[in-house]
């Protein structure tokens, strides 16, 4: 049995996926304390729930205290198996953070994994879904993860209702050494049940702002009718990423902008991953036991996963600051 404290670093979400996901890869019994104490309302949220769901349905496991507010659970997984299935989070719960929670398992698994998942596609404090396709997706290729997704329509907070389809295949994952990927830049302006000119203008003003900075870029504009309203930015480059959010009464242009300028500055810092990708890719570096890369910072979500990998692989990370930019390896 393996005892998480979770409220280790950034206590957030994050730990419990990435603790639960790499349980069932190695199919030993967790308990997991205090969950989620350092967020304002403690314990599990019901999208926190689904993805301890699906990673039982994938490893046969067993769980006790899966209920709403529970600051603690007991996950004894069996066997990952390949499934067909349909989840419905609910609302806009984020449906890159409830992949995050199986994808580690999904590749050590006997069969494919194929999923169709209601909930957000576009939601703040997580990656989109634009994102863990050309970002996240495409770095973790690098390692012979493979995976593909689609998304069929979007869904933004708080309807939600946003359909995506996943396949996760088995695969053994190798290291990889990750450097800056010279690329275009690519990116998404989209809106849905708005007026046709906001996601237009979106994409003008990111563009218009990478071009300060010296970057030409492709935005393909969508304007769509979901059920849910909402808009959004997502850009890529190689291992880069930015995302940004509409909110009523923000300015197109200043959605465009965000994006944008968070893009600027990751390409200008030299590094070779993002912020948000450095944290991700540490469970499997884990499982591919090798592998490095440069980050722009040591953020509380990249040494809390390096923390809780470290407790169920036979790894160690080691972190050094280098000409600015922080230099993640296996060592
Ligand atoms: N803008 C973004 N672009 C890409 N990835 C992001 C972005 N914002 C957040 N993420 C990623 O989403 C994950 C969020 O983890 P966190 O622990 O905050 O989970 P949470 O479940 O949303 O939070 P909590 O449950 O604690 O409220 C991290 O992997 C982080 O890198």
């Amino acid at each position: 049995m393996i005892e998480i404290d979770g409220s280790f670093g950034e206590g957030g979400g994050q730990i419990l996926r990435t603790a639960v996901s790499l349980a069932a890869v190695i199919g030993k019994d967790i308990t997991i304390k205090n969950i989620r104490k350092n967020r304002p309302n403690p314990g599990l949220k019901p999208q926190h729930m689904k993805s301890i769901e699906l990673a039982a349905l994938i490893s046969g496991a067993g769980v006790r205290g899966l209920h709403p507010g529970s600051t603690e659970i007991c996950f004894s997984p069996v066997e990952i198996k390949g499934i067909d299935t349909t989840i419905d989070i609910g609302t806009a719960g984020s449906i890159p953070l409830l992949l995050q929670c199986i994808m580690p398992a999904a590749c050590a698994s006997d069969g494919n994994i194929s999923l169709r998942i209601r909930g957000g596609t576009d939601v703040d404090w997580s990656p989109s879904v634009d994102y863990l396709k050309h970002v996240t997706l495409n770095a973790l290729s690098e390692m012979g993860y493979r995976a593909s997704i689609r998304t069929i329509a979007r869904g933004y907070y708080p309807k939600g209702g946003g359909l995506v389809e996943v396949v996760i295949e088995p695969a053994g994952l190798k290291e990889y050494h990750y450097f800056r990927e010279e690329e275009n830049i690519s990116g998404i302006s989209h809106a849905s049940n708005l007026p046709e000119h906001v996601a237009r203008r979106q994409a003008e003003s990111a563009k218009s702002l990478l071009r300060e900075h010296g970057f030409e870029c492709d935005i393909l504009v969508e304007d769509n009718n979901y059920l849910s309203t909402g808009s959004g930015v997502n850009l890529w480059s190689g291992f880069i990423g930015s995302v940004s959010t509409g909110k009523r009464g923000l300015p197109a242009e200043k959605v465009g902008s965000r994006a944008a300028k968070q893009m600027a500055a990751s390409l200008q810092s030299g590094a070779a991953v993002d912020i948000h990708l450095a944290d991700q890719l540490i469970p499997f570096m884990g499982l591919a036991g090798g592998g490095s890369f440069t980050t722009t910072e040591l953020s509380g979500h990249l040494k809390t996963n390096i923390w809780v990998t470290e407790q169920f692989l036979d790894v160690k990370f080691e972190v050094k600051e280098t000409d600015g930019l922080i230099g993640v390896r296996v060592r």
